[in-house]
């Protein structure tokens, strides 16, 4: 715990620190723009290994497109209902197989309107089994591309490809403020950035993959909680009558930090998924109050809900907990806030871990 860099003996001391949320908040998003920061662009093998997770995102999506359609009774094409049925029958092995067929099911079925319609009633439903991934409206638009032979993924397809962790994945990175700070060459301490050295843990957050994460909890420096805001409408997929963003977000956040080697560990909350966010509440009548009743605020400000949701969160975790929690509201695929909001969870990161030492600061 506490100084990142070298140890005296020539070895390099890593400060530790660990992403925890449910699945899907944002976690792997924040972990992939840390290694693009920090190594400066995504390895080769990385971006082909890409490939077939991302046509299989394009797959599944058209799939539940279909589905959701069906069940809104939504007059889909001929063409459409005949394309879907070369969309049932395909099997994505590998990045040099032939996907014309493919490419042409998928133009053809995301050009109907009703699919698209479909998609926005989807986002928009508390149901969270078969909804659509937020990011397919982006993968289904450039299906050409994808679809391709010769296509290599670029860092917002990586950046916005959802595939779910399993077990523990860390990256060491050397915290470089050149290559993270983007002008904010001066933390929150007032200091100029240094260098430090980290290591970075990713897990898998659905639920059957939670039973491990107290395996990465010694000896941390800090903890990032990652939390998504768009689930303020959604149902908990393993408890139906409960809300997502309070079961799956707030709860698990407030039970995992009352585990007695993380009391006095730093917490970095995101509220992320933000532009999701603002989508859903413009397009709702209900608002966050449909969760938090008493928020008396204008229910079409995102800005306000989400200072709301983050005030809500700050006076549950004030009855557990004197440690101080920083907040940043987030939209983990866009690279430039997340430089800037990497750095300065560092910089909160090694001030409090010096006050905890007693050095003063
Ligand atoms: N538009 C948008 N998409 C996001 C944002 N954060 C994450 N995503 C997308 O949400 C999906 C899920 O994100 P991940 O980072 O894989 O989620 P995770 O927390 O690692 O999920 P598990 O590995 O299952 O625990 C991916 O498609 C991401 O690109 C965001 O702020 N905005
Ligand atoms: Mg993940």
């Amino acid at each position: 715990m506490g100084a990142c860099g070298s140890t005296g003996n020539g070895e390099i001391h890593r400060a530790k620190l660990l992403l925890l949320g449910a699945g899907g908040a944002g976690k792997s998003t924040i972990f992939k723009q840390v290694r693009l920061l920090a190594l400066e662009g995504f390895e080769d093998d990385i971006r082909m290994e890409c490939v077939v997770p991302i046509i299989q995102n394009i797959v599944d999506a058209c799939q539940k497109l279909v589905k959701i359609s069906l069940k809104h009774e939504l007059p889909l094409a001929s063409k459409t209902m005949n394309e879907s049925e070369v969309i049932r029958s395909t099997r994505v092995n590998s990045a040099e197989d032939d996907f014309s067929a493919l490419k042409d099911a998928v133009k053809i079925i995301w050009a109907d309107p009703q699919i698209k319609k479909a998609f926005s009633l989807s986002l928009g439903e508390s149901s969270s089994k078969d909804a659509v991934n937020a990011n397919d409206d982006f993968f289904l638009s450039k299906a050409d591309k994808v679809l391709t032979p010769g296509y290599v993924p670029t860092d917002e397809d990586i950046l916005k490809l959802r595939r779910s962790t399993s077990g523990a994945h860390s990256l060491d990175f050397k915290f470089d403020p050149k290559k993270f700070g983007k002008g904010h060459d001066k933390g929150i301490s007032g200091q100029k950035h240094k260098s430090s050295y980290w290591t970075l843990t990713d897990v898998g957050g659905q639920i059957h993959e939670r039973a491990t994460w107290y395996e990465e909890f010694a000896d941390l420096d800090g903890l990032v909680f990652v939390l998504s805001l768009p689930d303020f409408d959604q149902k908990s997929q393993d408890n139906r009558s409960a809300n997502k963003l309070v079961e799956d977000g707030i709860n698990l956040m407030l039970q995992v930090m009352r585990a007695d080697n993380l009391l006095e560990v730093p917490v970095c909350v995101l509220l992320n998924k933000f532009d999701i966010f603002v989508k859903k509440i413009a397009a709702s009548d209900e608002g966050i109050n449909a969760v938090f009743p008493e928020y008396k605020g204008n229910p079409k400000n995102a800005e306000e809900c989400a200072l709301y949701i983050e005030n809500f969160i700050r006076e549950e975790i004030s009855k557990d907990s004197k440690v101080t929690k920083s907040f940043y509201i987030t939209q983990a695929t866009d690279t430039d806030m997340i430089a800037n909001v990497i750095s300065k969870i560092i910089d909160s990161i090694a001030l409090q871990n010096m006050k905890r030492s007693g050095i003063d600061v």
